[in-house]
């Protein structure tokens, strides 16, 4: 039997935040098992055979997401105030509108996510490129977090209401 600290390489041991349960993670696939690895993690992912699936471990829902997201404040937000506009008078429509024109533009390819969080997102998230880091449930607001872990790998939200103000999230893990 395996010491349970030297798991094989590309393995970590996660702790379920519903279930309180350990299970096993490939770091490279991000695929998850109950069963403690006795080989090292495979690289690629799919077509996982034997061990039980990483939705019995982890559960459907991941434990945690990566994501970045764009916020654009108006004038009813709980902070009417960023890095970009110290009084923020917006009216929500216009939030709307402007948070639509930027979604399109990213859609279109006609610039990045990064490019327009960095410049256009009233968060101080947005010198990172709106990168809010991992977060758990729990940690972000009811609205944005159900969007968020709504979202597959590299997809993009629509417009997501908060008490913040309006969102576009990108799930980049
Ligand atoms: O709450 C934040 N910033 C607020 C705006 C805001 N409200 C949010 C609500 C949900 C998710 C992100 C959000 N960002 C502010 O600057 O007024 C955070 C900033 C950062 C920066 C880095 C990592 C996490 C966070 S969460």
């Amino acid at each position: 039997m395996p010491d349970a600290e030297q798991l094989p390489e590309g393995w970590e041991k996660r702790t379920s935040r519903y279930t309180g349960l350990s299970y096993y993670l490939n770091v490279h696939t991000k695929e998850s098992q109950w069963d403690q690895p006795t080989e090292p993690a495979k690289k690629s992912g799919g077509g996982g055979s034997g061990s039980s699936s990483a939705s019995a471990a982890g559960g459907d829902a991941p434990d945690e997401v990566q994501c970045l997201h764009l916020l654009v404040k108006h004038k009813g937000s709980r902070r009417p105030s960023s890095w970009r506009e110290a009084n923020i008078t917006r009216t929500k429509e216009e939030a709307q509108l402007l948070l639509e024109v930027y979604r399109n533009k990213i859609v279109n390819q006609e610039a990045t996510f990064d490019e327009l969080a960095r410049s256009y997102s009233d968060c101080s998230s947005a010198k990172r490129g709106g990168d809010l880091g991992k977060f758990g449930r729990g940690q972000m607001q009811a609205s944005f977090e159900d969007a968020a872990f709504k979202l597959n790998v590299g997809q993009l939200s629509g417009i997501v209401d908060s008490d913040s103000g309006l969102h576009i999230i990108l799930r980049k893990a």
